[in-house]
């Protein structure tokens, strides 16, 4: 959006604290179905503090747009190049007329905030910690480094055709958001019965097998109520499903030993289509994809020809846990060596 937070210093602050407010309370209510219901849930506590969140949330989305019409105003008037942002061609818009309103706006930044911000810097973290736990993986990716930039003592400016060489860096942060997507769940409000196959196993919360976690329509029905003779399944189009893309990810039909992390499943491309949505698929799938990549792409490179990763002492295993992205209770915890360049 061209605003610097400071968020790396100053993660604290009554902006971080409403967001993460609102994501647990959205958890909450995405994984106890009852109340889902608007009405009473009008009357609870975390009403009350969603309204609040939400309040700072909005506050802060309009002080960004305030002081982008401010800084605009300062520009002499054919500094174009200045207004190139994602949240400038929103504000352009807007001035040449076009049906945007503020509300319009604050979604936007809202959308692309959340959606692009903690997913990205999930995979990143993900990814570094299995590149600790897995030293030969590692020392393919500084190979991979050194046959594009030459030595290691070379500071060279990374472009977009070097990040597009990164073959085996692909692989990696593939198979790294796979065993750890950062968007573990998505949900979808069905418009109409879906039929599904008897090979989809519908296991009610936390299932092991398909592509389906659990489905609950407005009066609080589970699909397994539902459940035909045959193993077949039919969704009325009341329901909303939550795809738990975690496990497919973890499916031993389509990833055999799942829990392993290995890169050479996606340097082979034996992946079946459909069993590696970490973006998602279809009409509705991420619309940053190629751009989280890239980012990945650029800060594993920058990080790996400076440091050597290695496991955090004591070593420790990740705690799951979903706040709509993937999170680890107990921290992602890696050391870092200085490499001798
Ligand atoms: C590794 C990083 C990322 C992951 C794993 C990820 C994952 C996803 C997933 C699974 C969805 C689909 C949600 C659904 O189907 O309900 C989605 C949607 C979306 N993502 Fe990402 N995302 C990432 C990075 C980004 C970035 C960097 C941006 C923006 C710059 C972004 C912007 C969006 C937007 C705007 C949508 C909504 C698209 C729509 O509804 O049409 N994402 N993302």
């Amino acid at each position: 959006m061209g605003i610097s937070t400071d968020a790396q210093r100053s993660g604290n602050t009554s902006y971080c604290r409403s967001i993460e407010a609102l994501t647990q309370i959205v958890m909450h209510r995405t994984m106890h179905p009852y109340k889902r219901f608007d009405f009473p849930f009008r009357f609870s506590n975390e009403y009350q503090k969603q309204q609040e969140a939400l309040k700072v949330v909005d506050a802060f989305y309009e002080e960004i747009i305030r002081s982008k019409r401010e800084a605009y105003s300062e520009l002499p008037e054919e500094d174009e190049a200045s207004k190139q942002n994602f949240l400038d061609q929103l504000l352009r818009y807007q001035e040449n007329g076009e049906a945007l309103s503020d509300k319009d706006i604050k979604d936007e930044i809202n959308t692309f905030v959340l959606g692009g911000h903690d997913t990205t810097a999930t995979a990143l973290s993900f990814t570094l910690y299995c590149l600790a736990r897995h030293p030969e993986v590692q020392e393919k990716i500084l190979e991979e480094q050194e046959k594009i930039f030459g030595s290691l003592e070379n500071e060279p400016q990374t472009t977009y055709a070097d990040l597009q060489e990164m073959k085996y860096m692909d692989a990696v942060i593939n198979e790294s958001i796979r065993v750890f997507p950062p968007i573990p769940m998505i949900g979808r409000k069905l418009t109409g019965d879906i039929q599904l196959d008897s090979y989809l196993v519908y296991v009610d919360r936390g299932t092991v097998d398909g592509c389906l976690c659990y489905a609950v329509d407005s009066r609080c029905r589970t699909a397994m109520d539902n459940e035909s003779q045959d193993n077949g399944l039919t969704l009325p189009d009341t329901m909303s499903v939550v795809c738990a893309l975690y496990a497919l990810h973890h499916n031993p039909k389509y990833f055999s030993d799942p829990e392993k992390f290995d890169p050479e499943r996606f340097v082979k491309d034996e992946i079946l289509p459909h069993t590696h949505l970490p973006f998602s698929t279809g009409p509705r799938n991420c619309i940053g994809k190629k751009f989280a990549i890239l980012q990945i792409k650029s800060c594993i490179s920058k990080i790996v020809r400076h440091f050597k990763l290695l496991p955090s002492v004591p070593e420790y295993d990740p705690e799951l846990v979903c706040q709509i992205t993937l999170a680890s209770q107990n921290g992602i915890r890696i050391s870092l060596q200085k490499r001798n360049r």
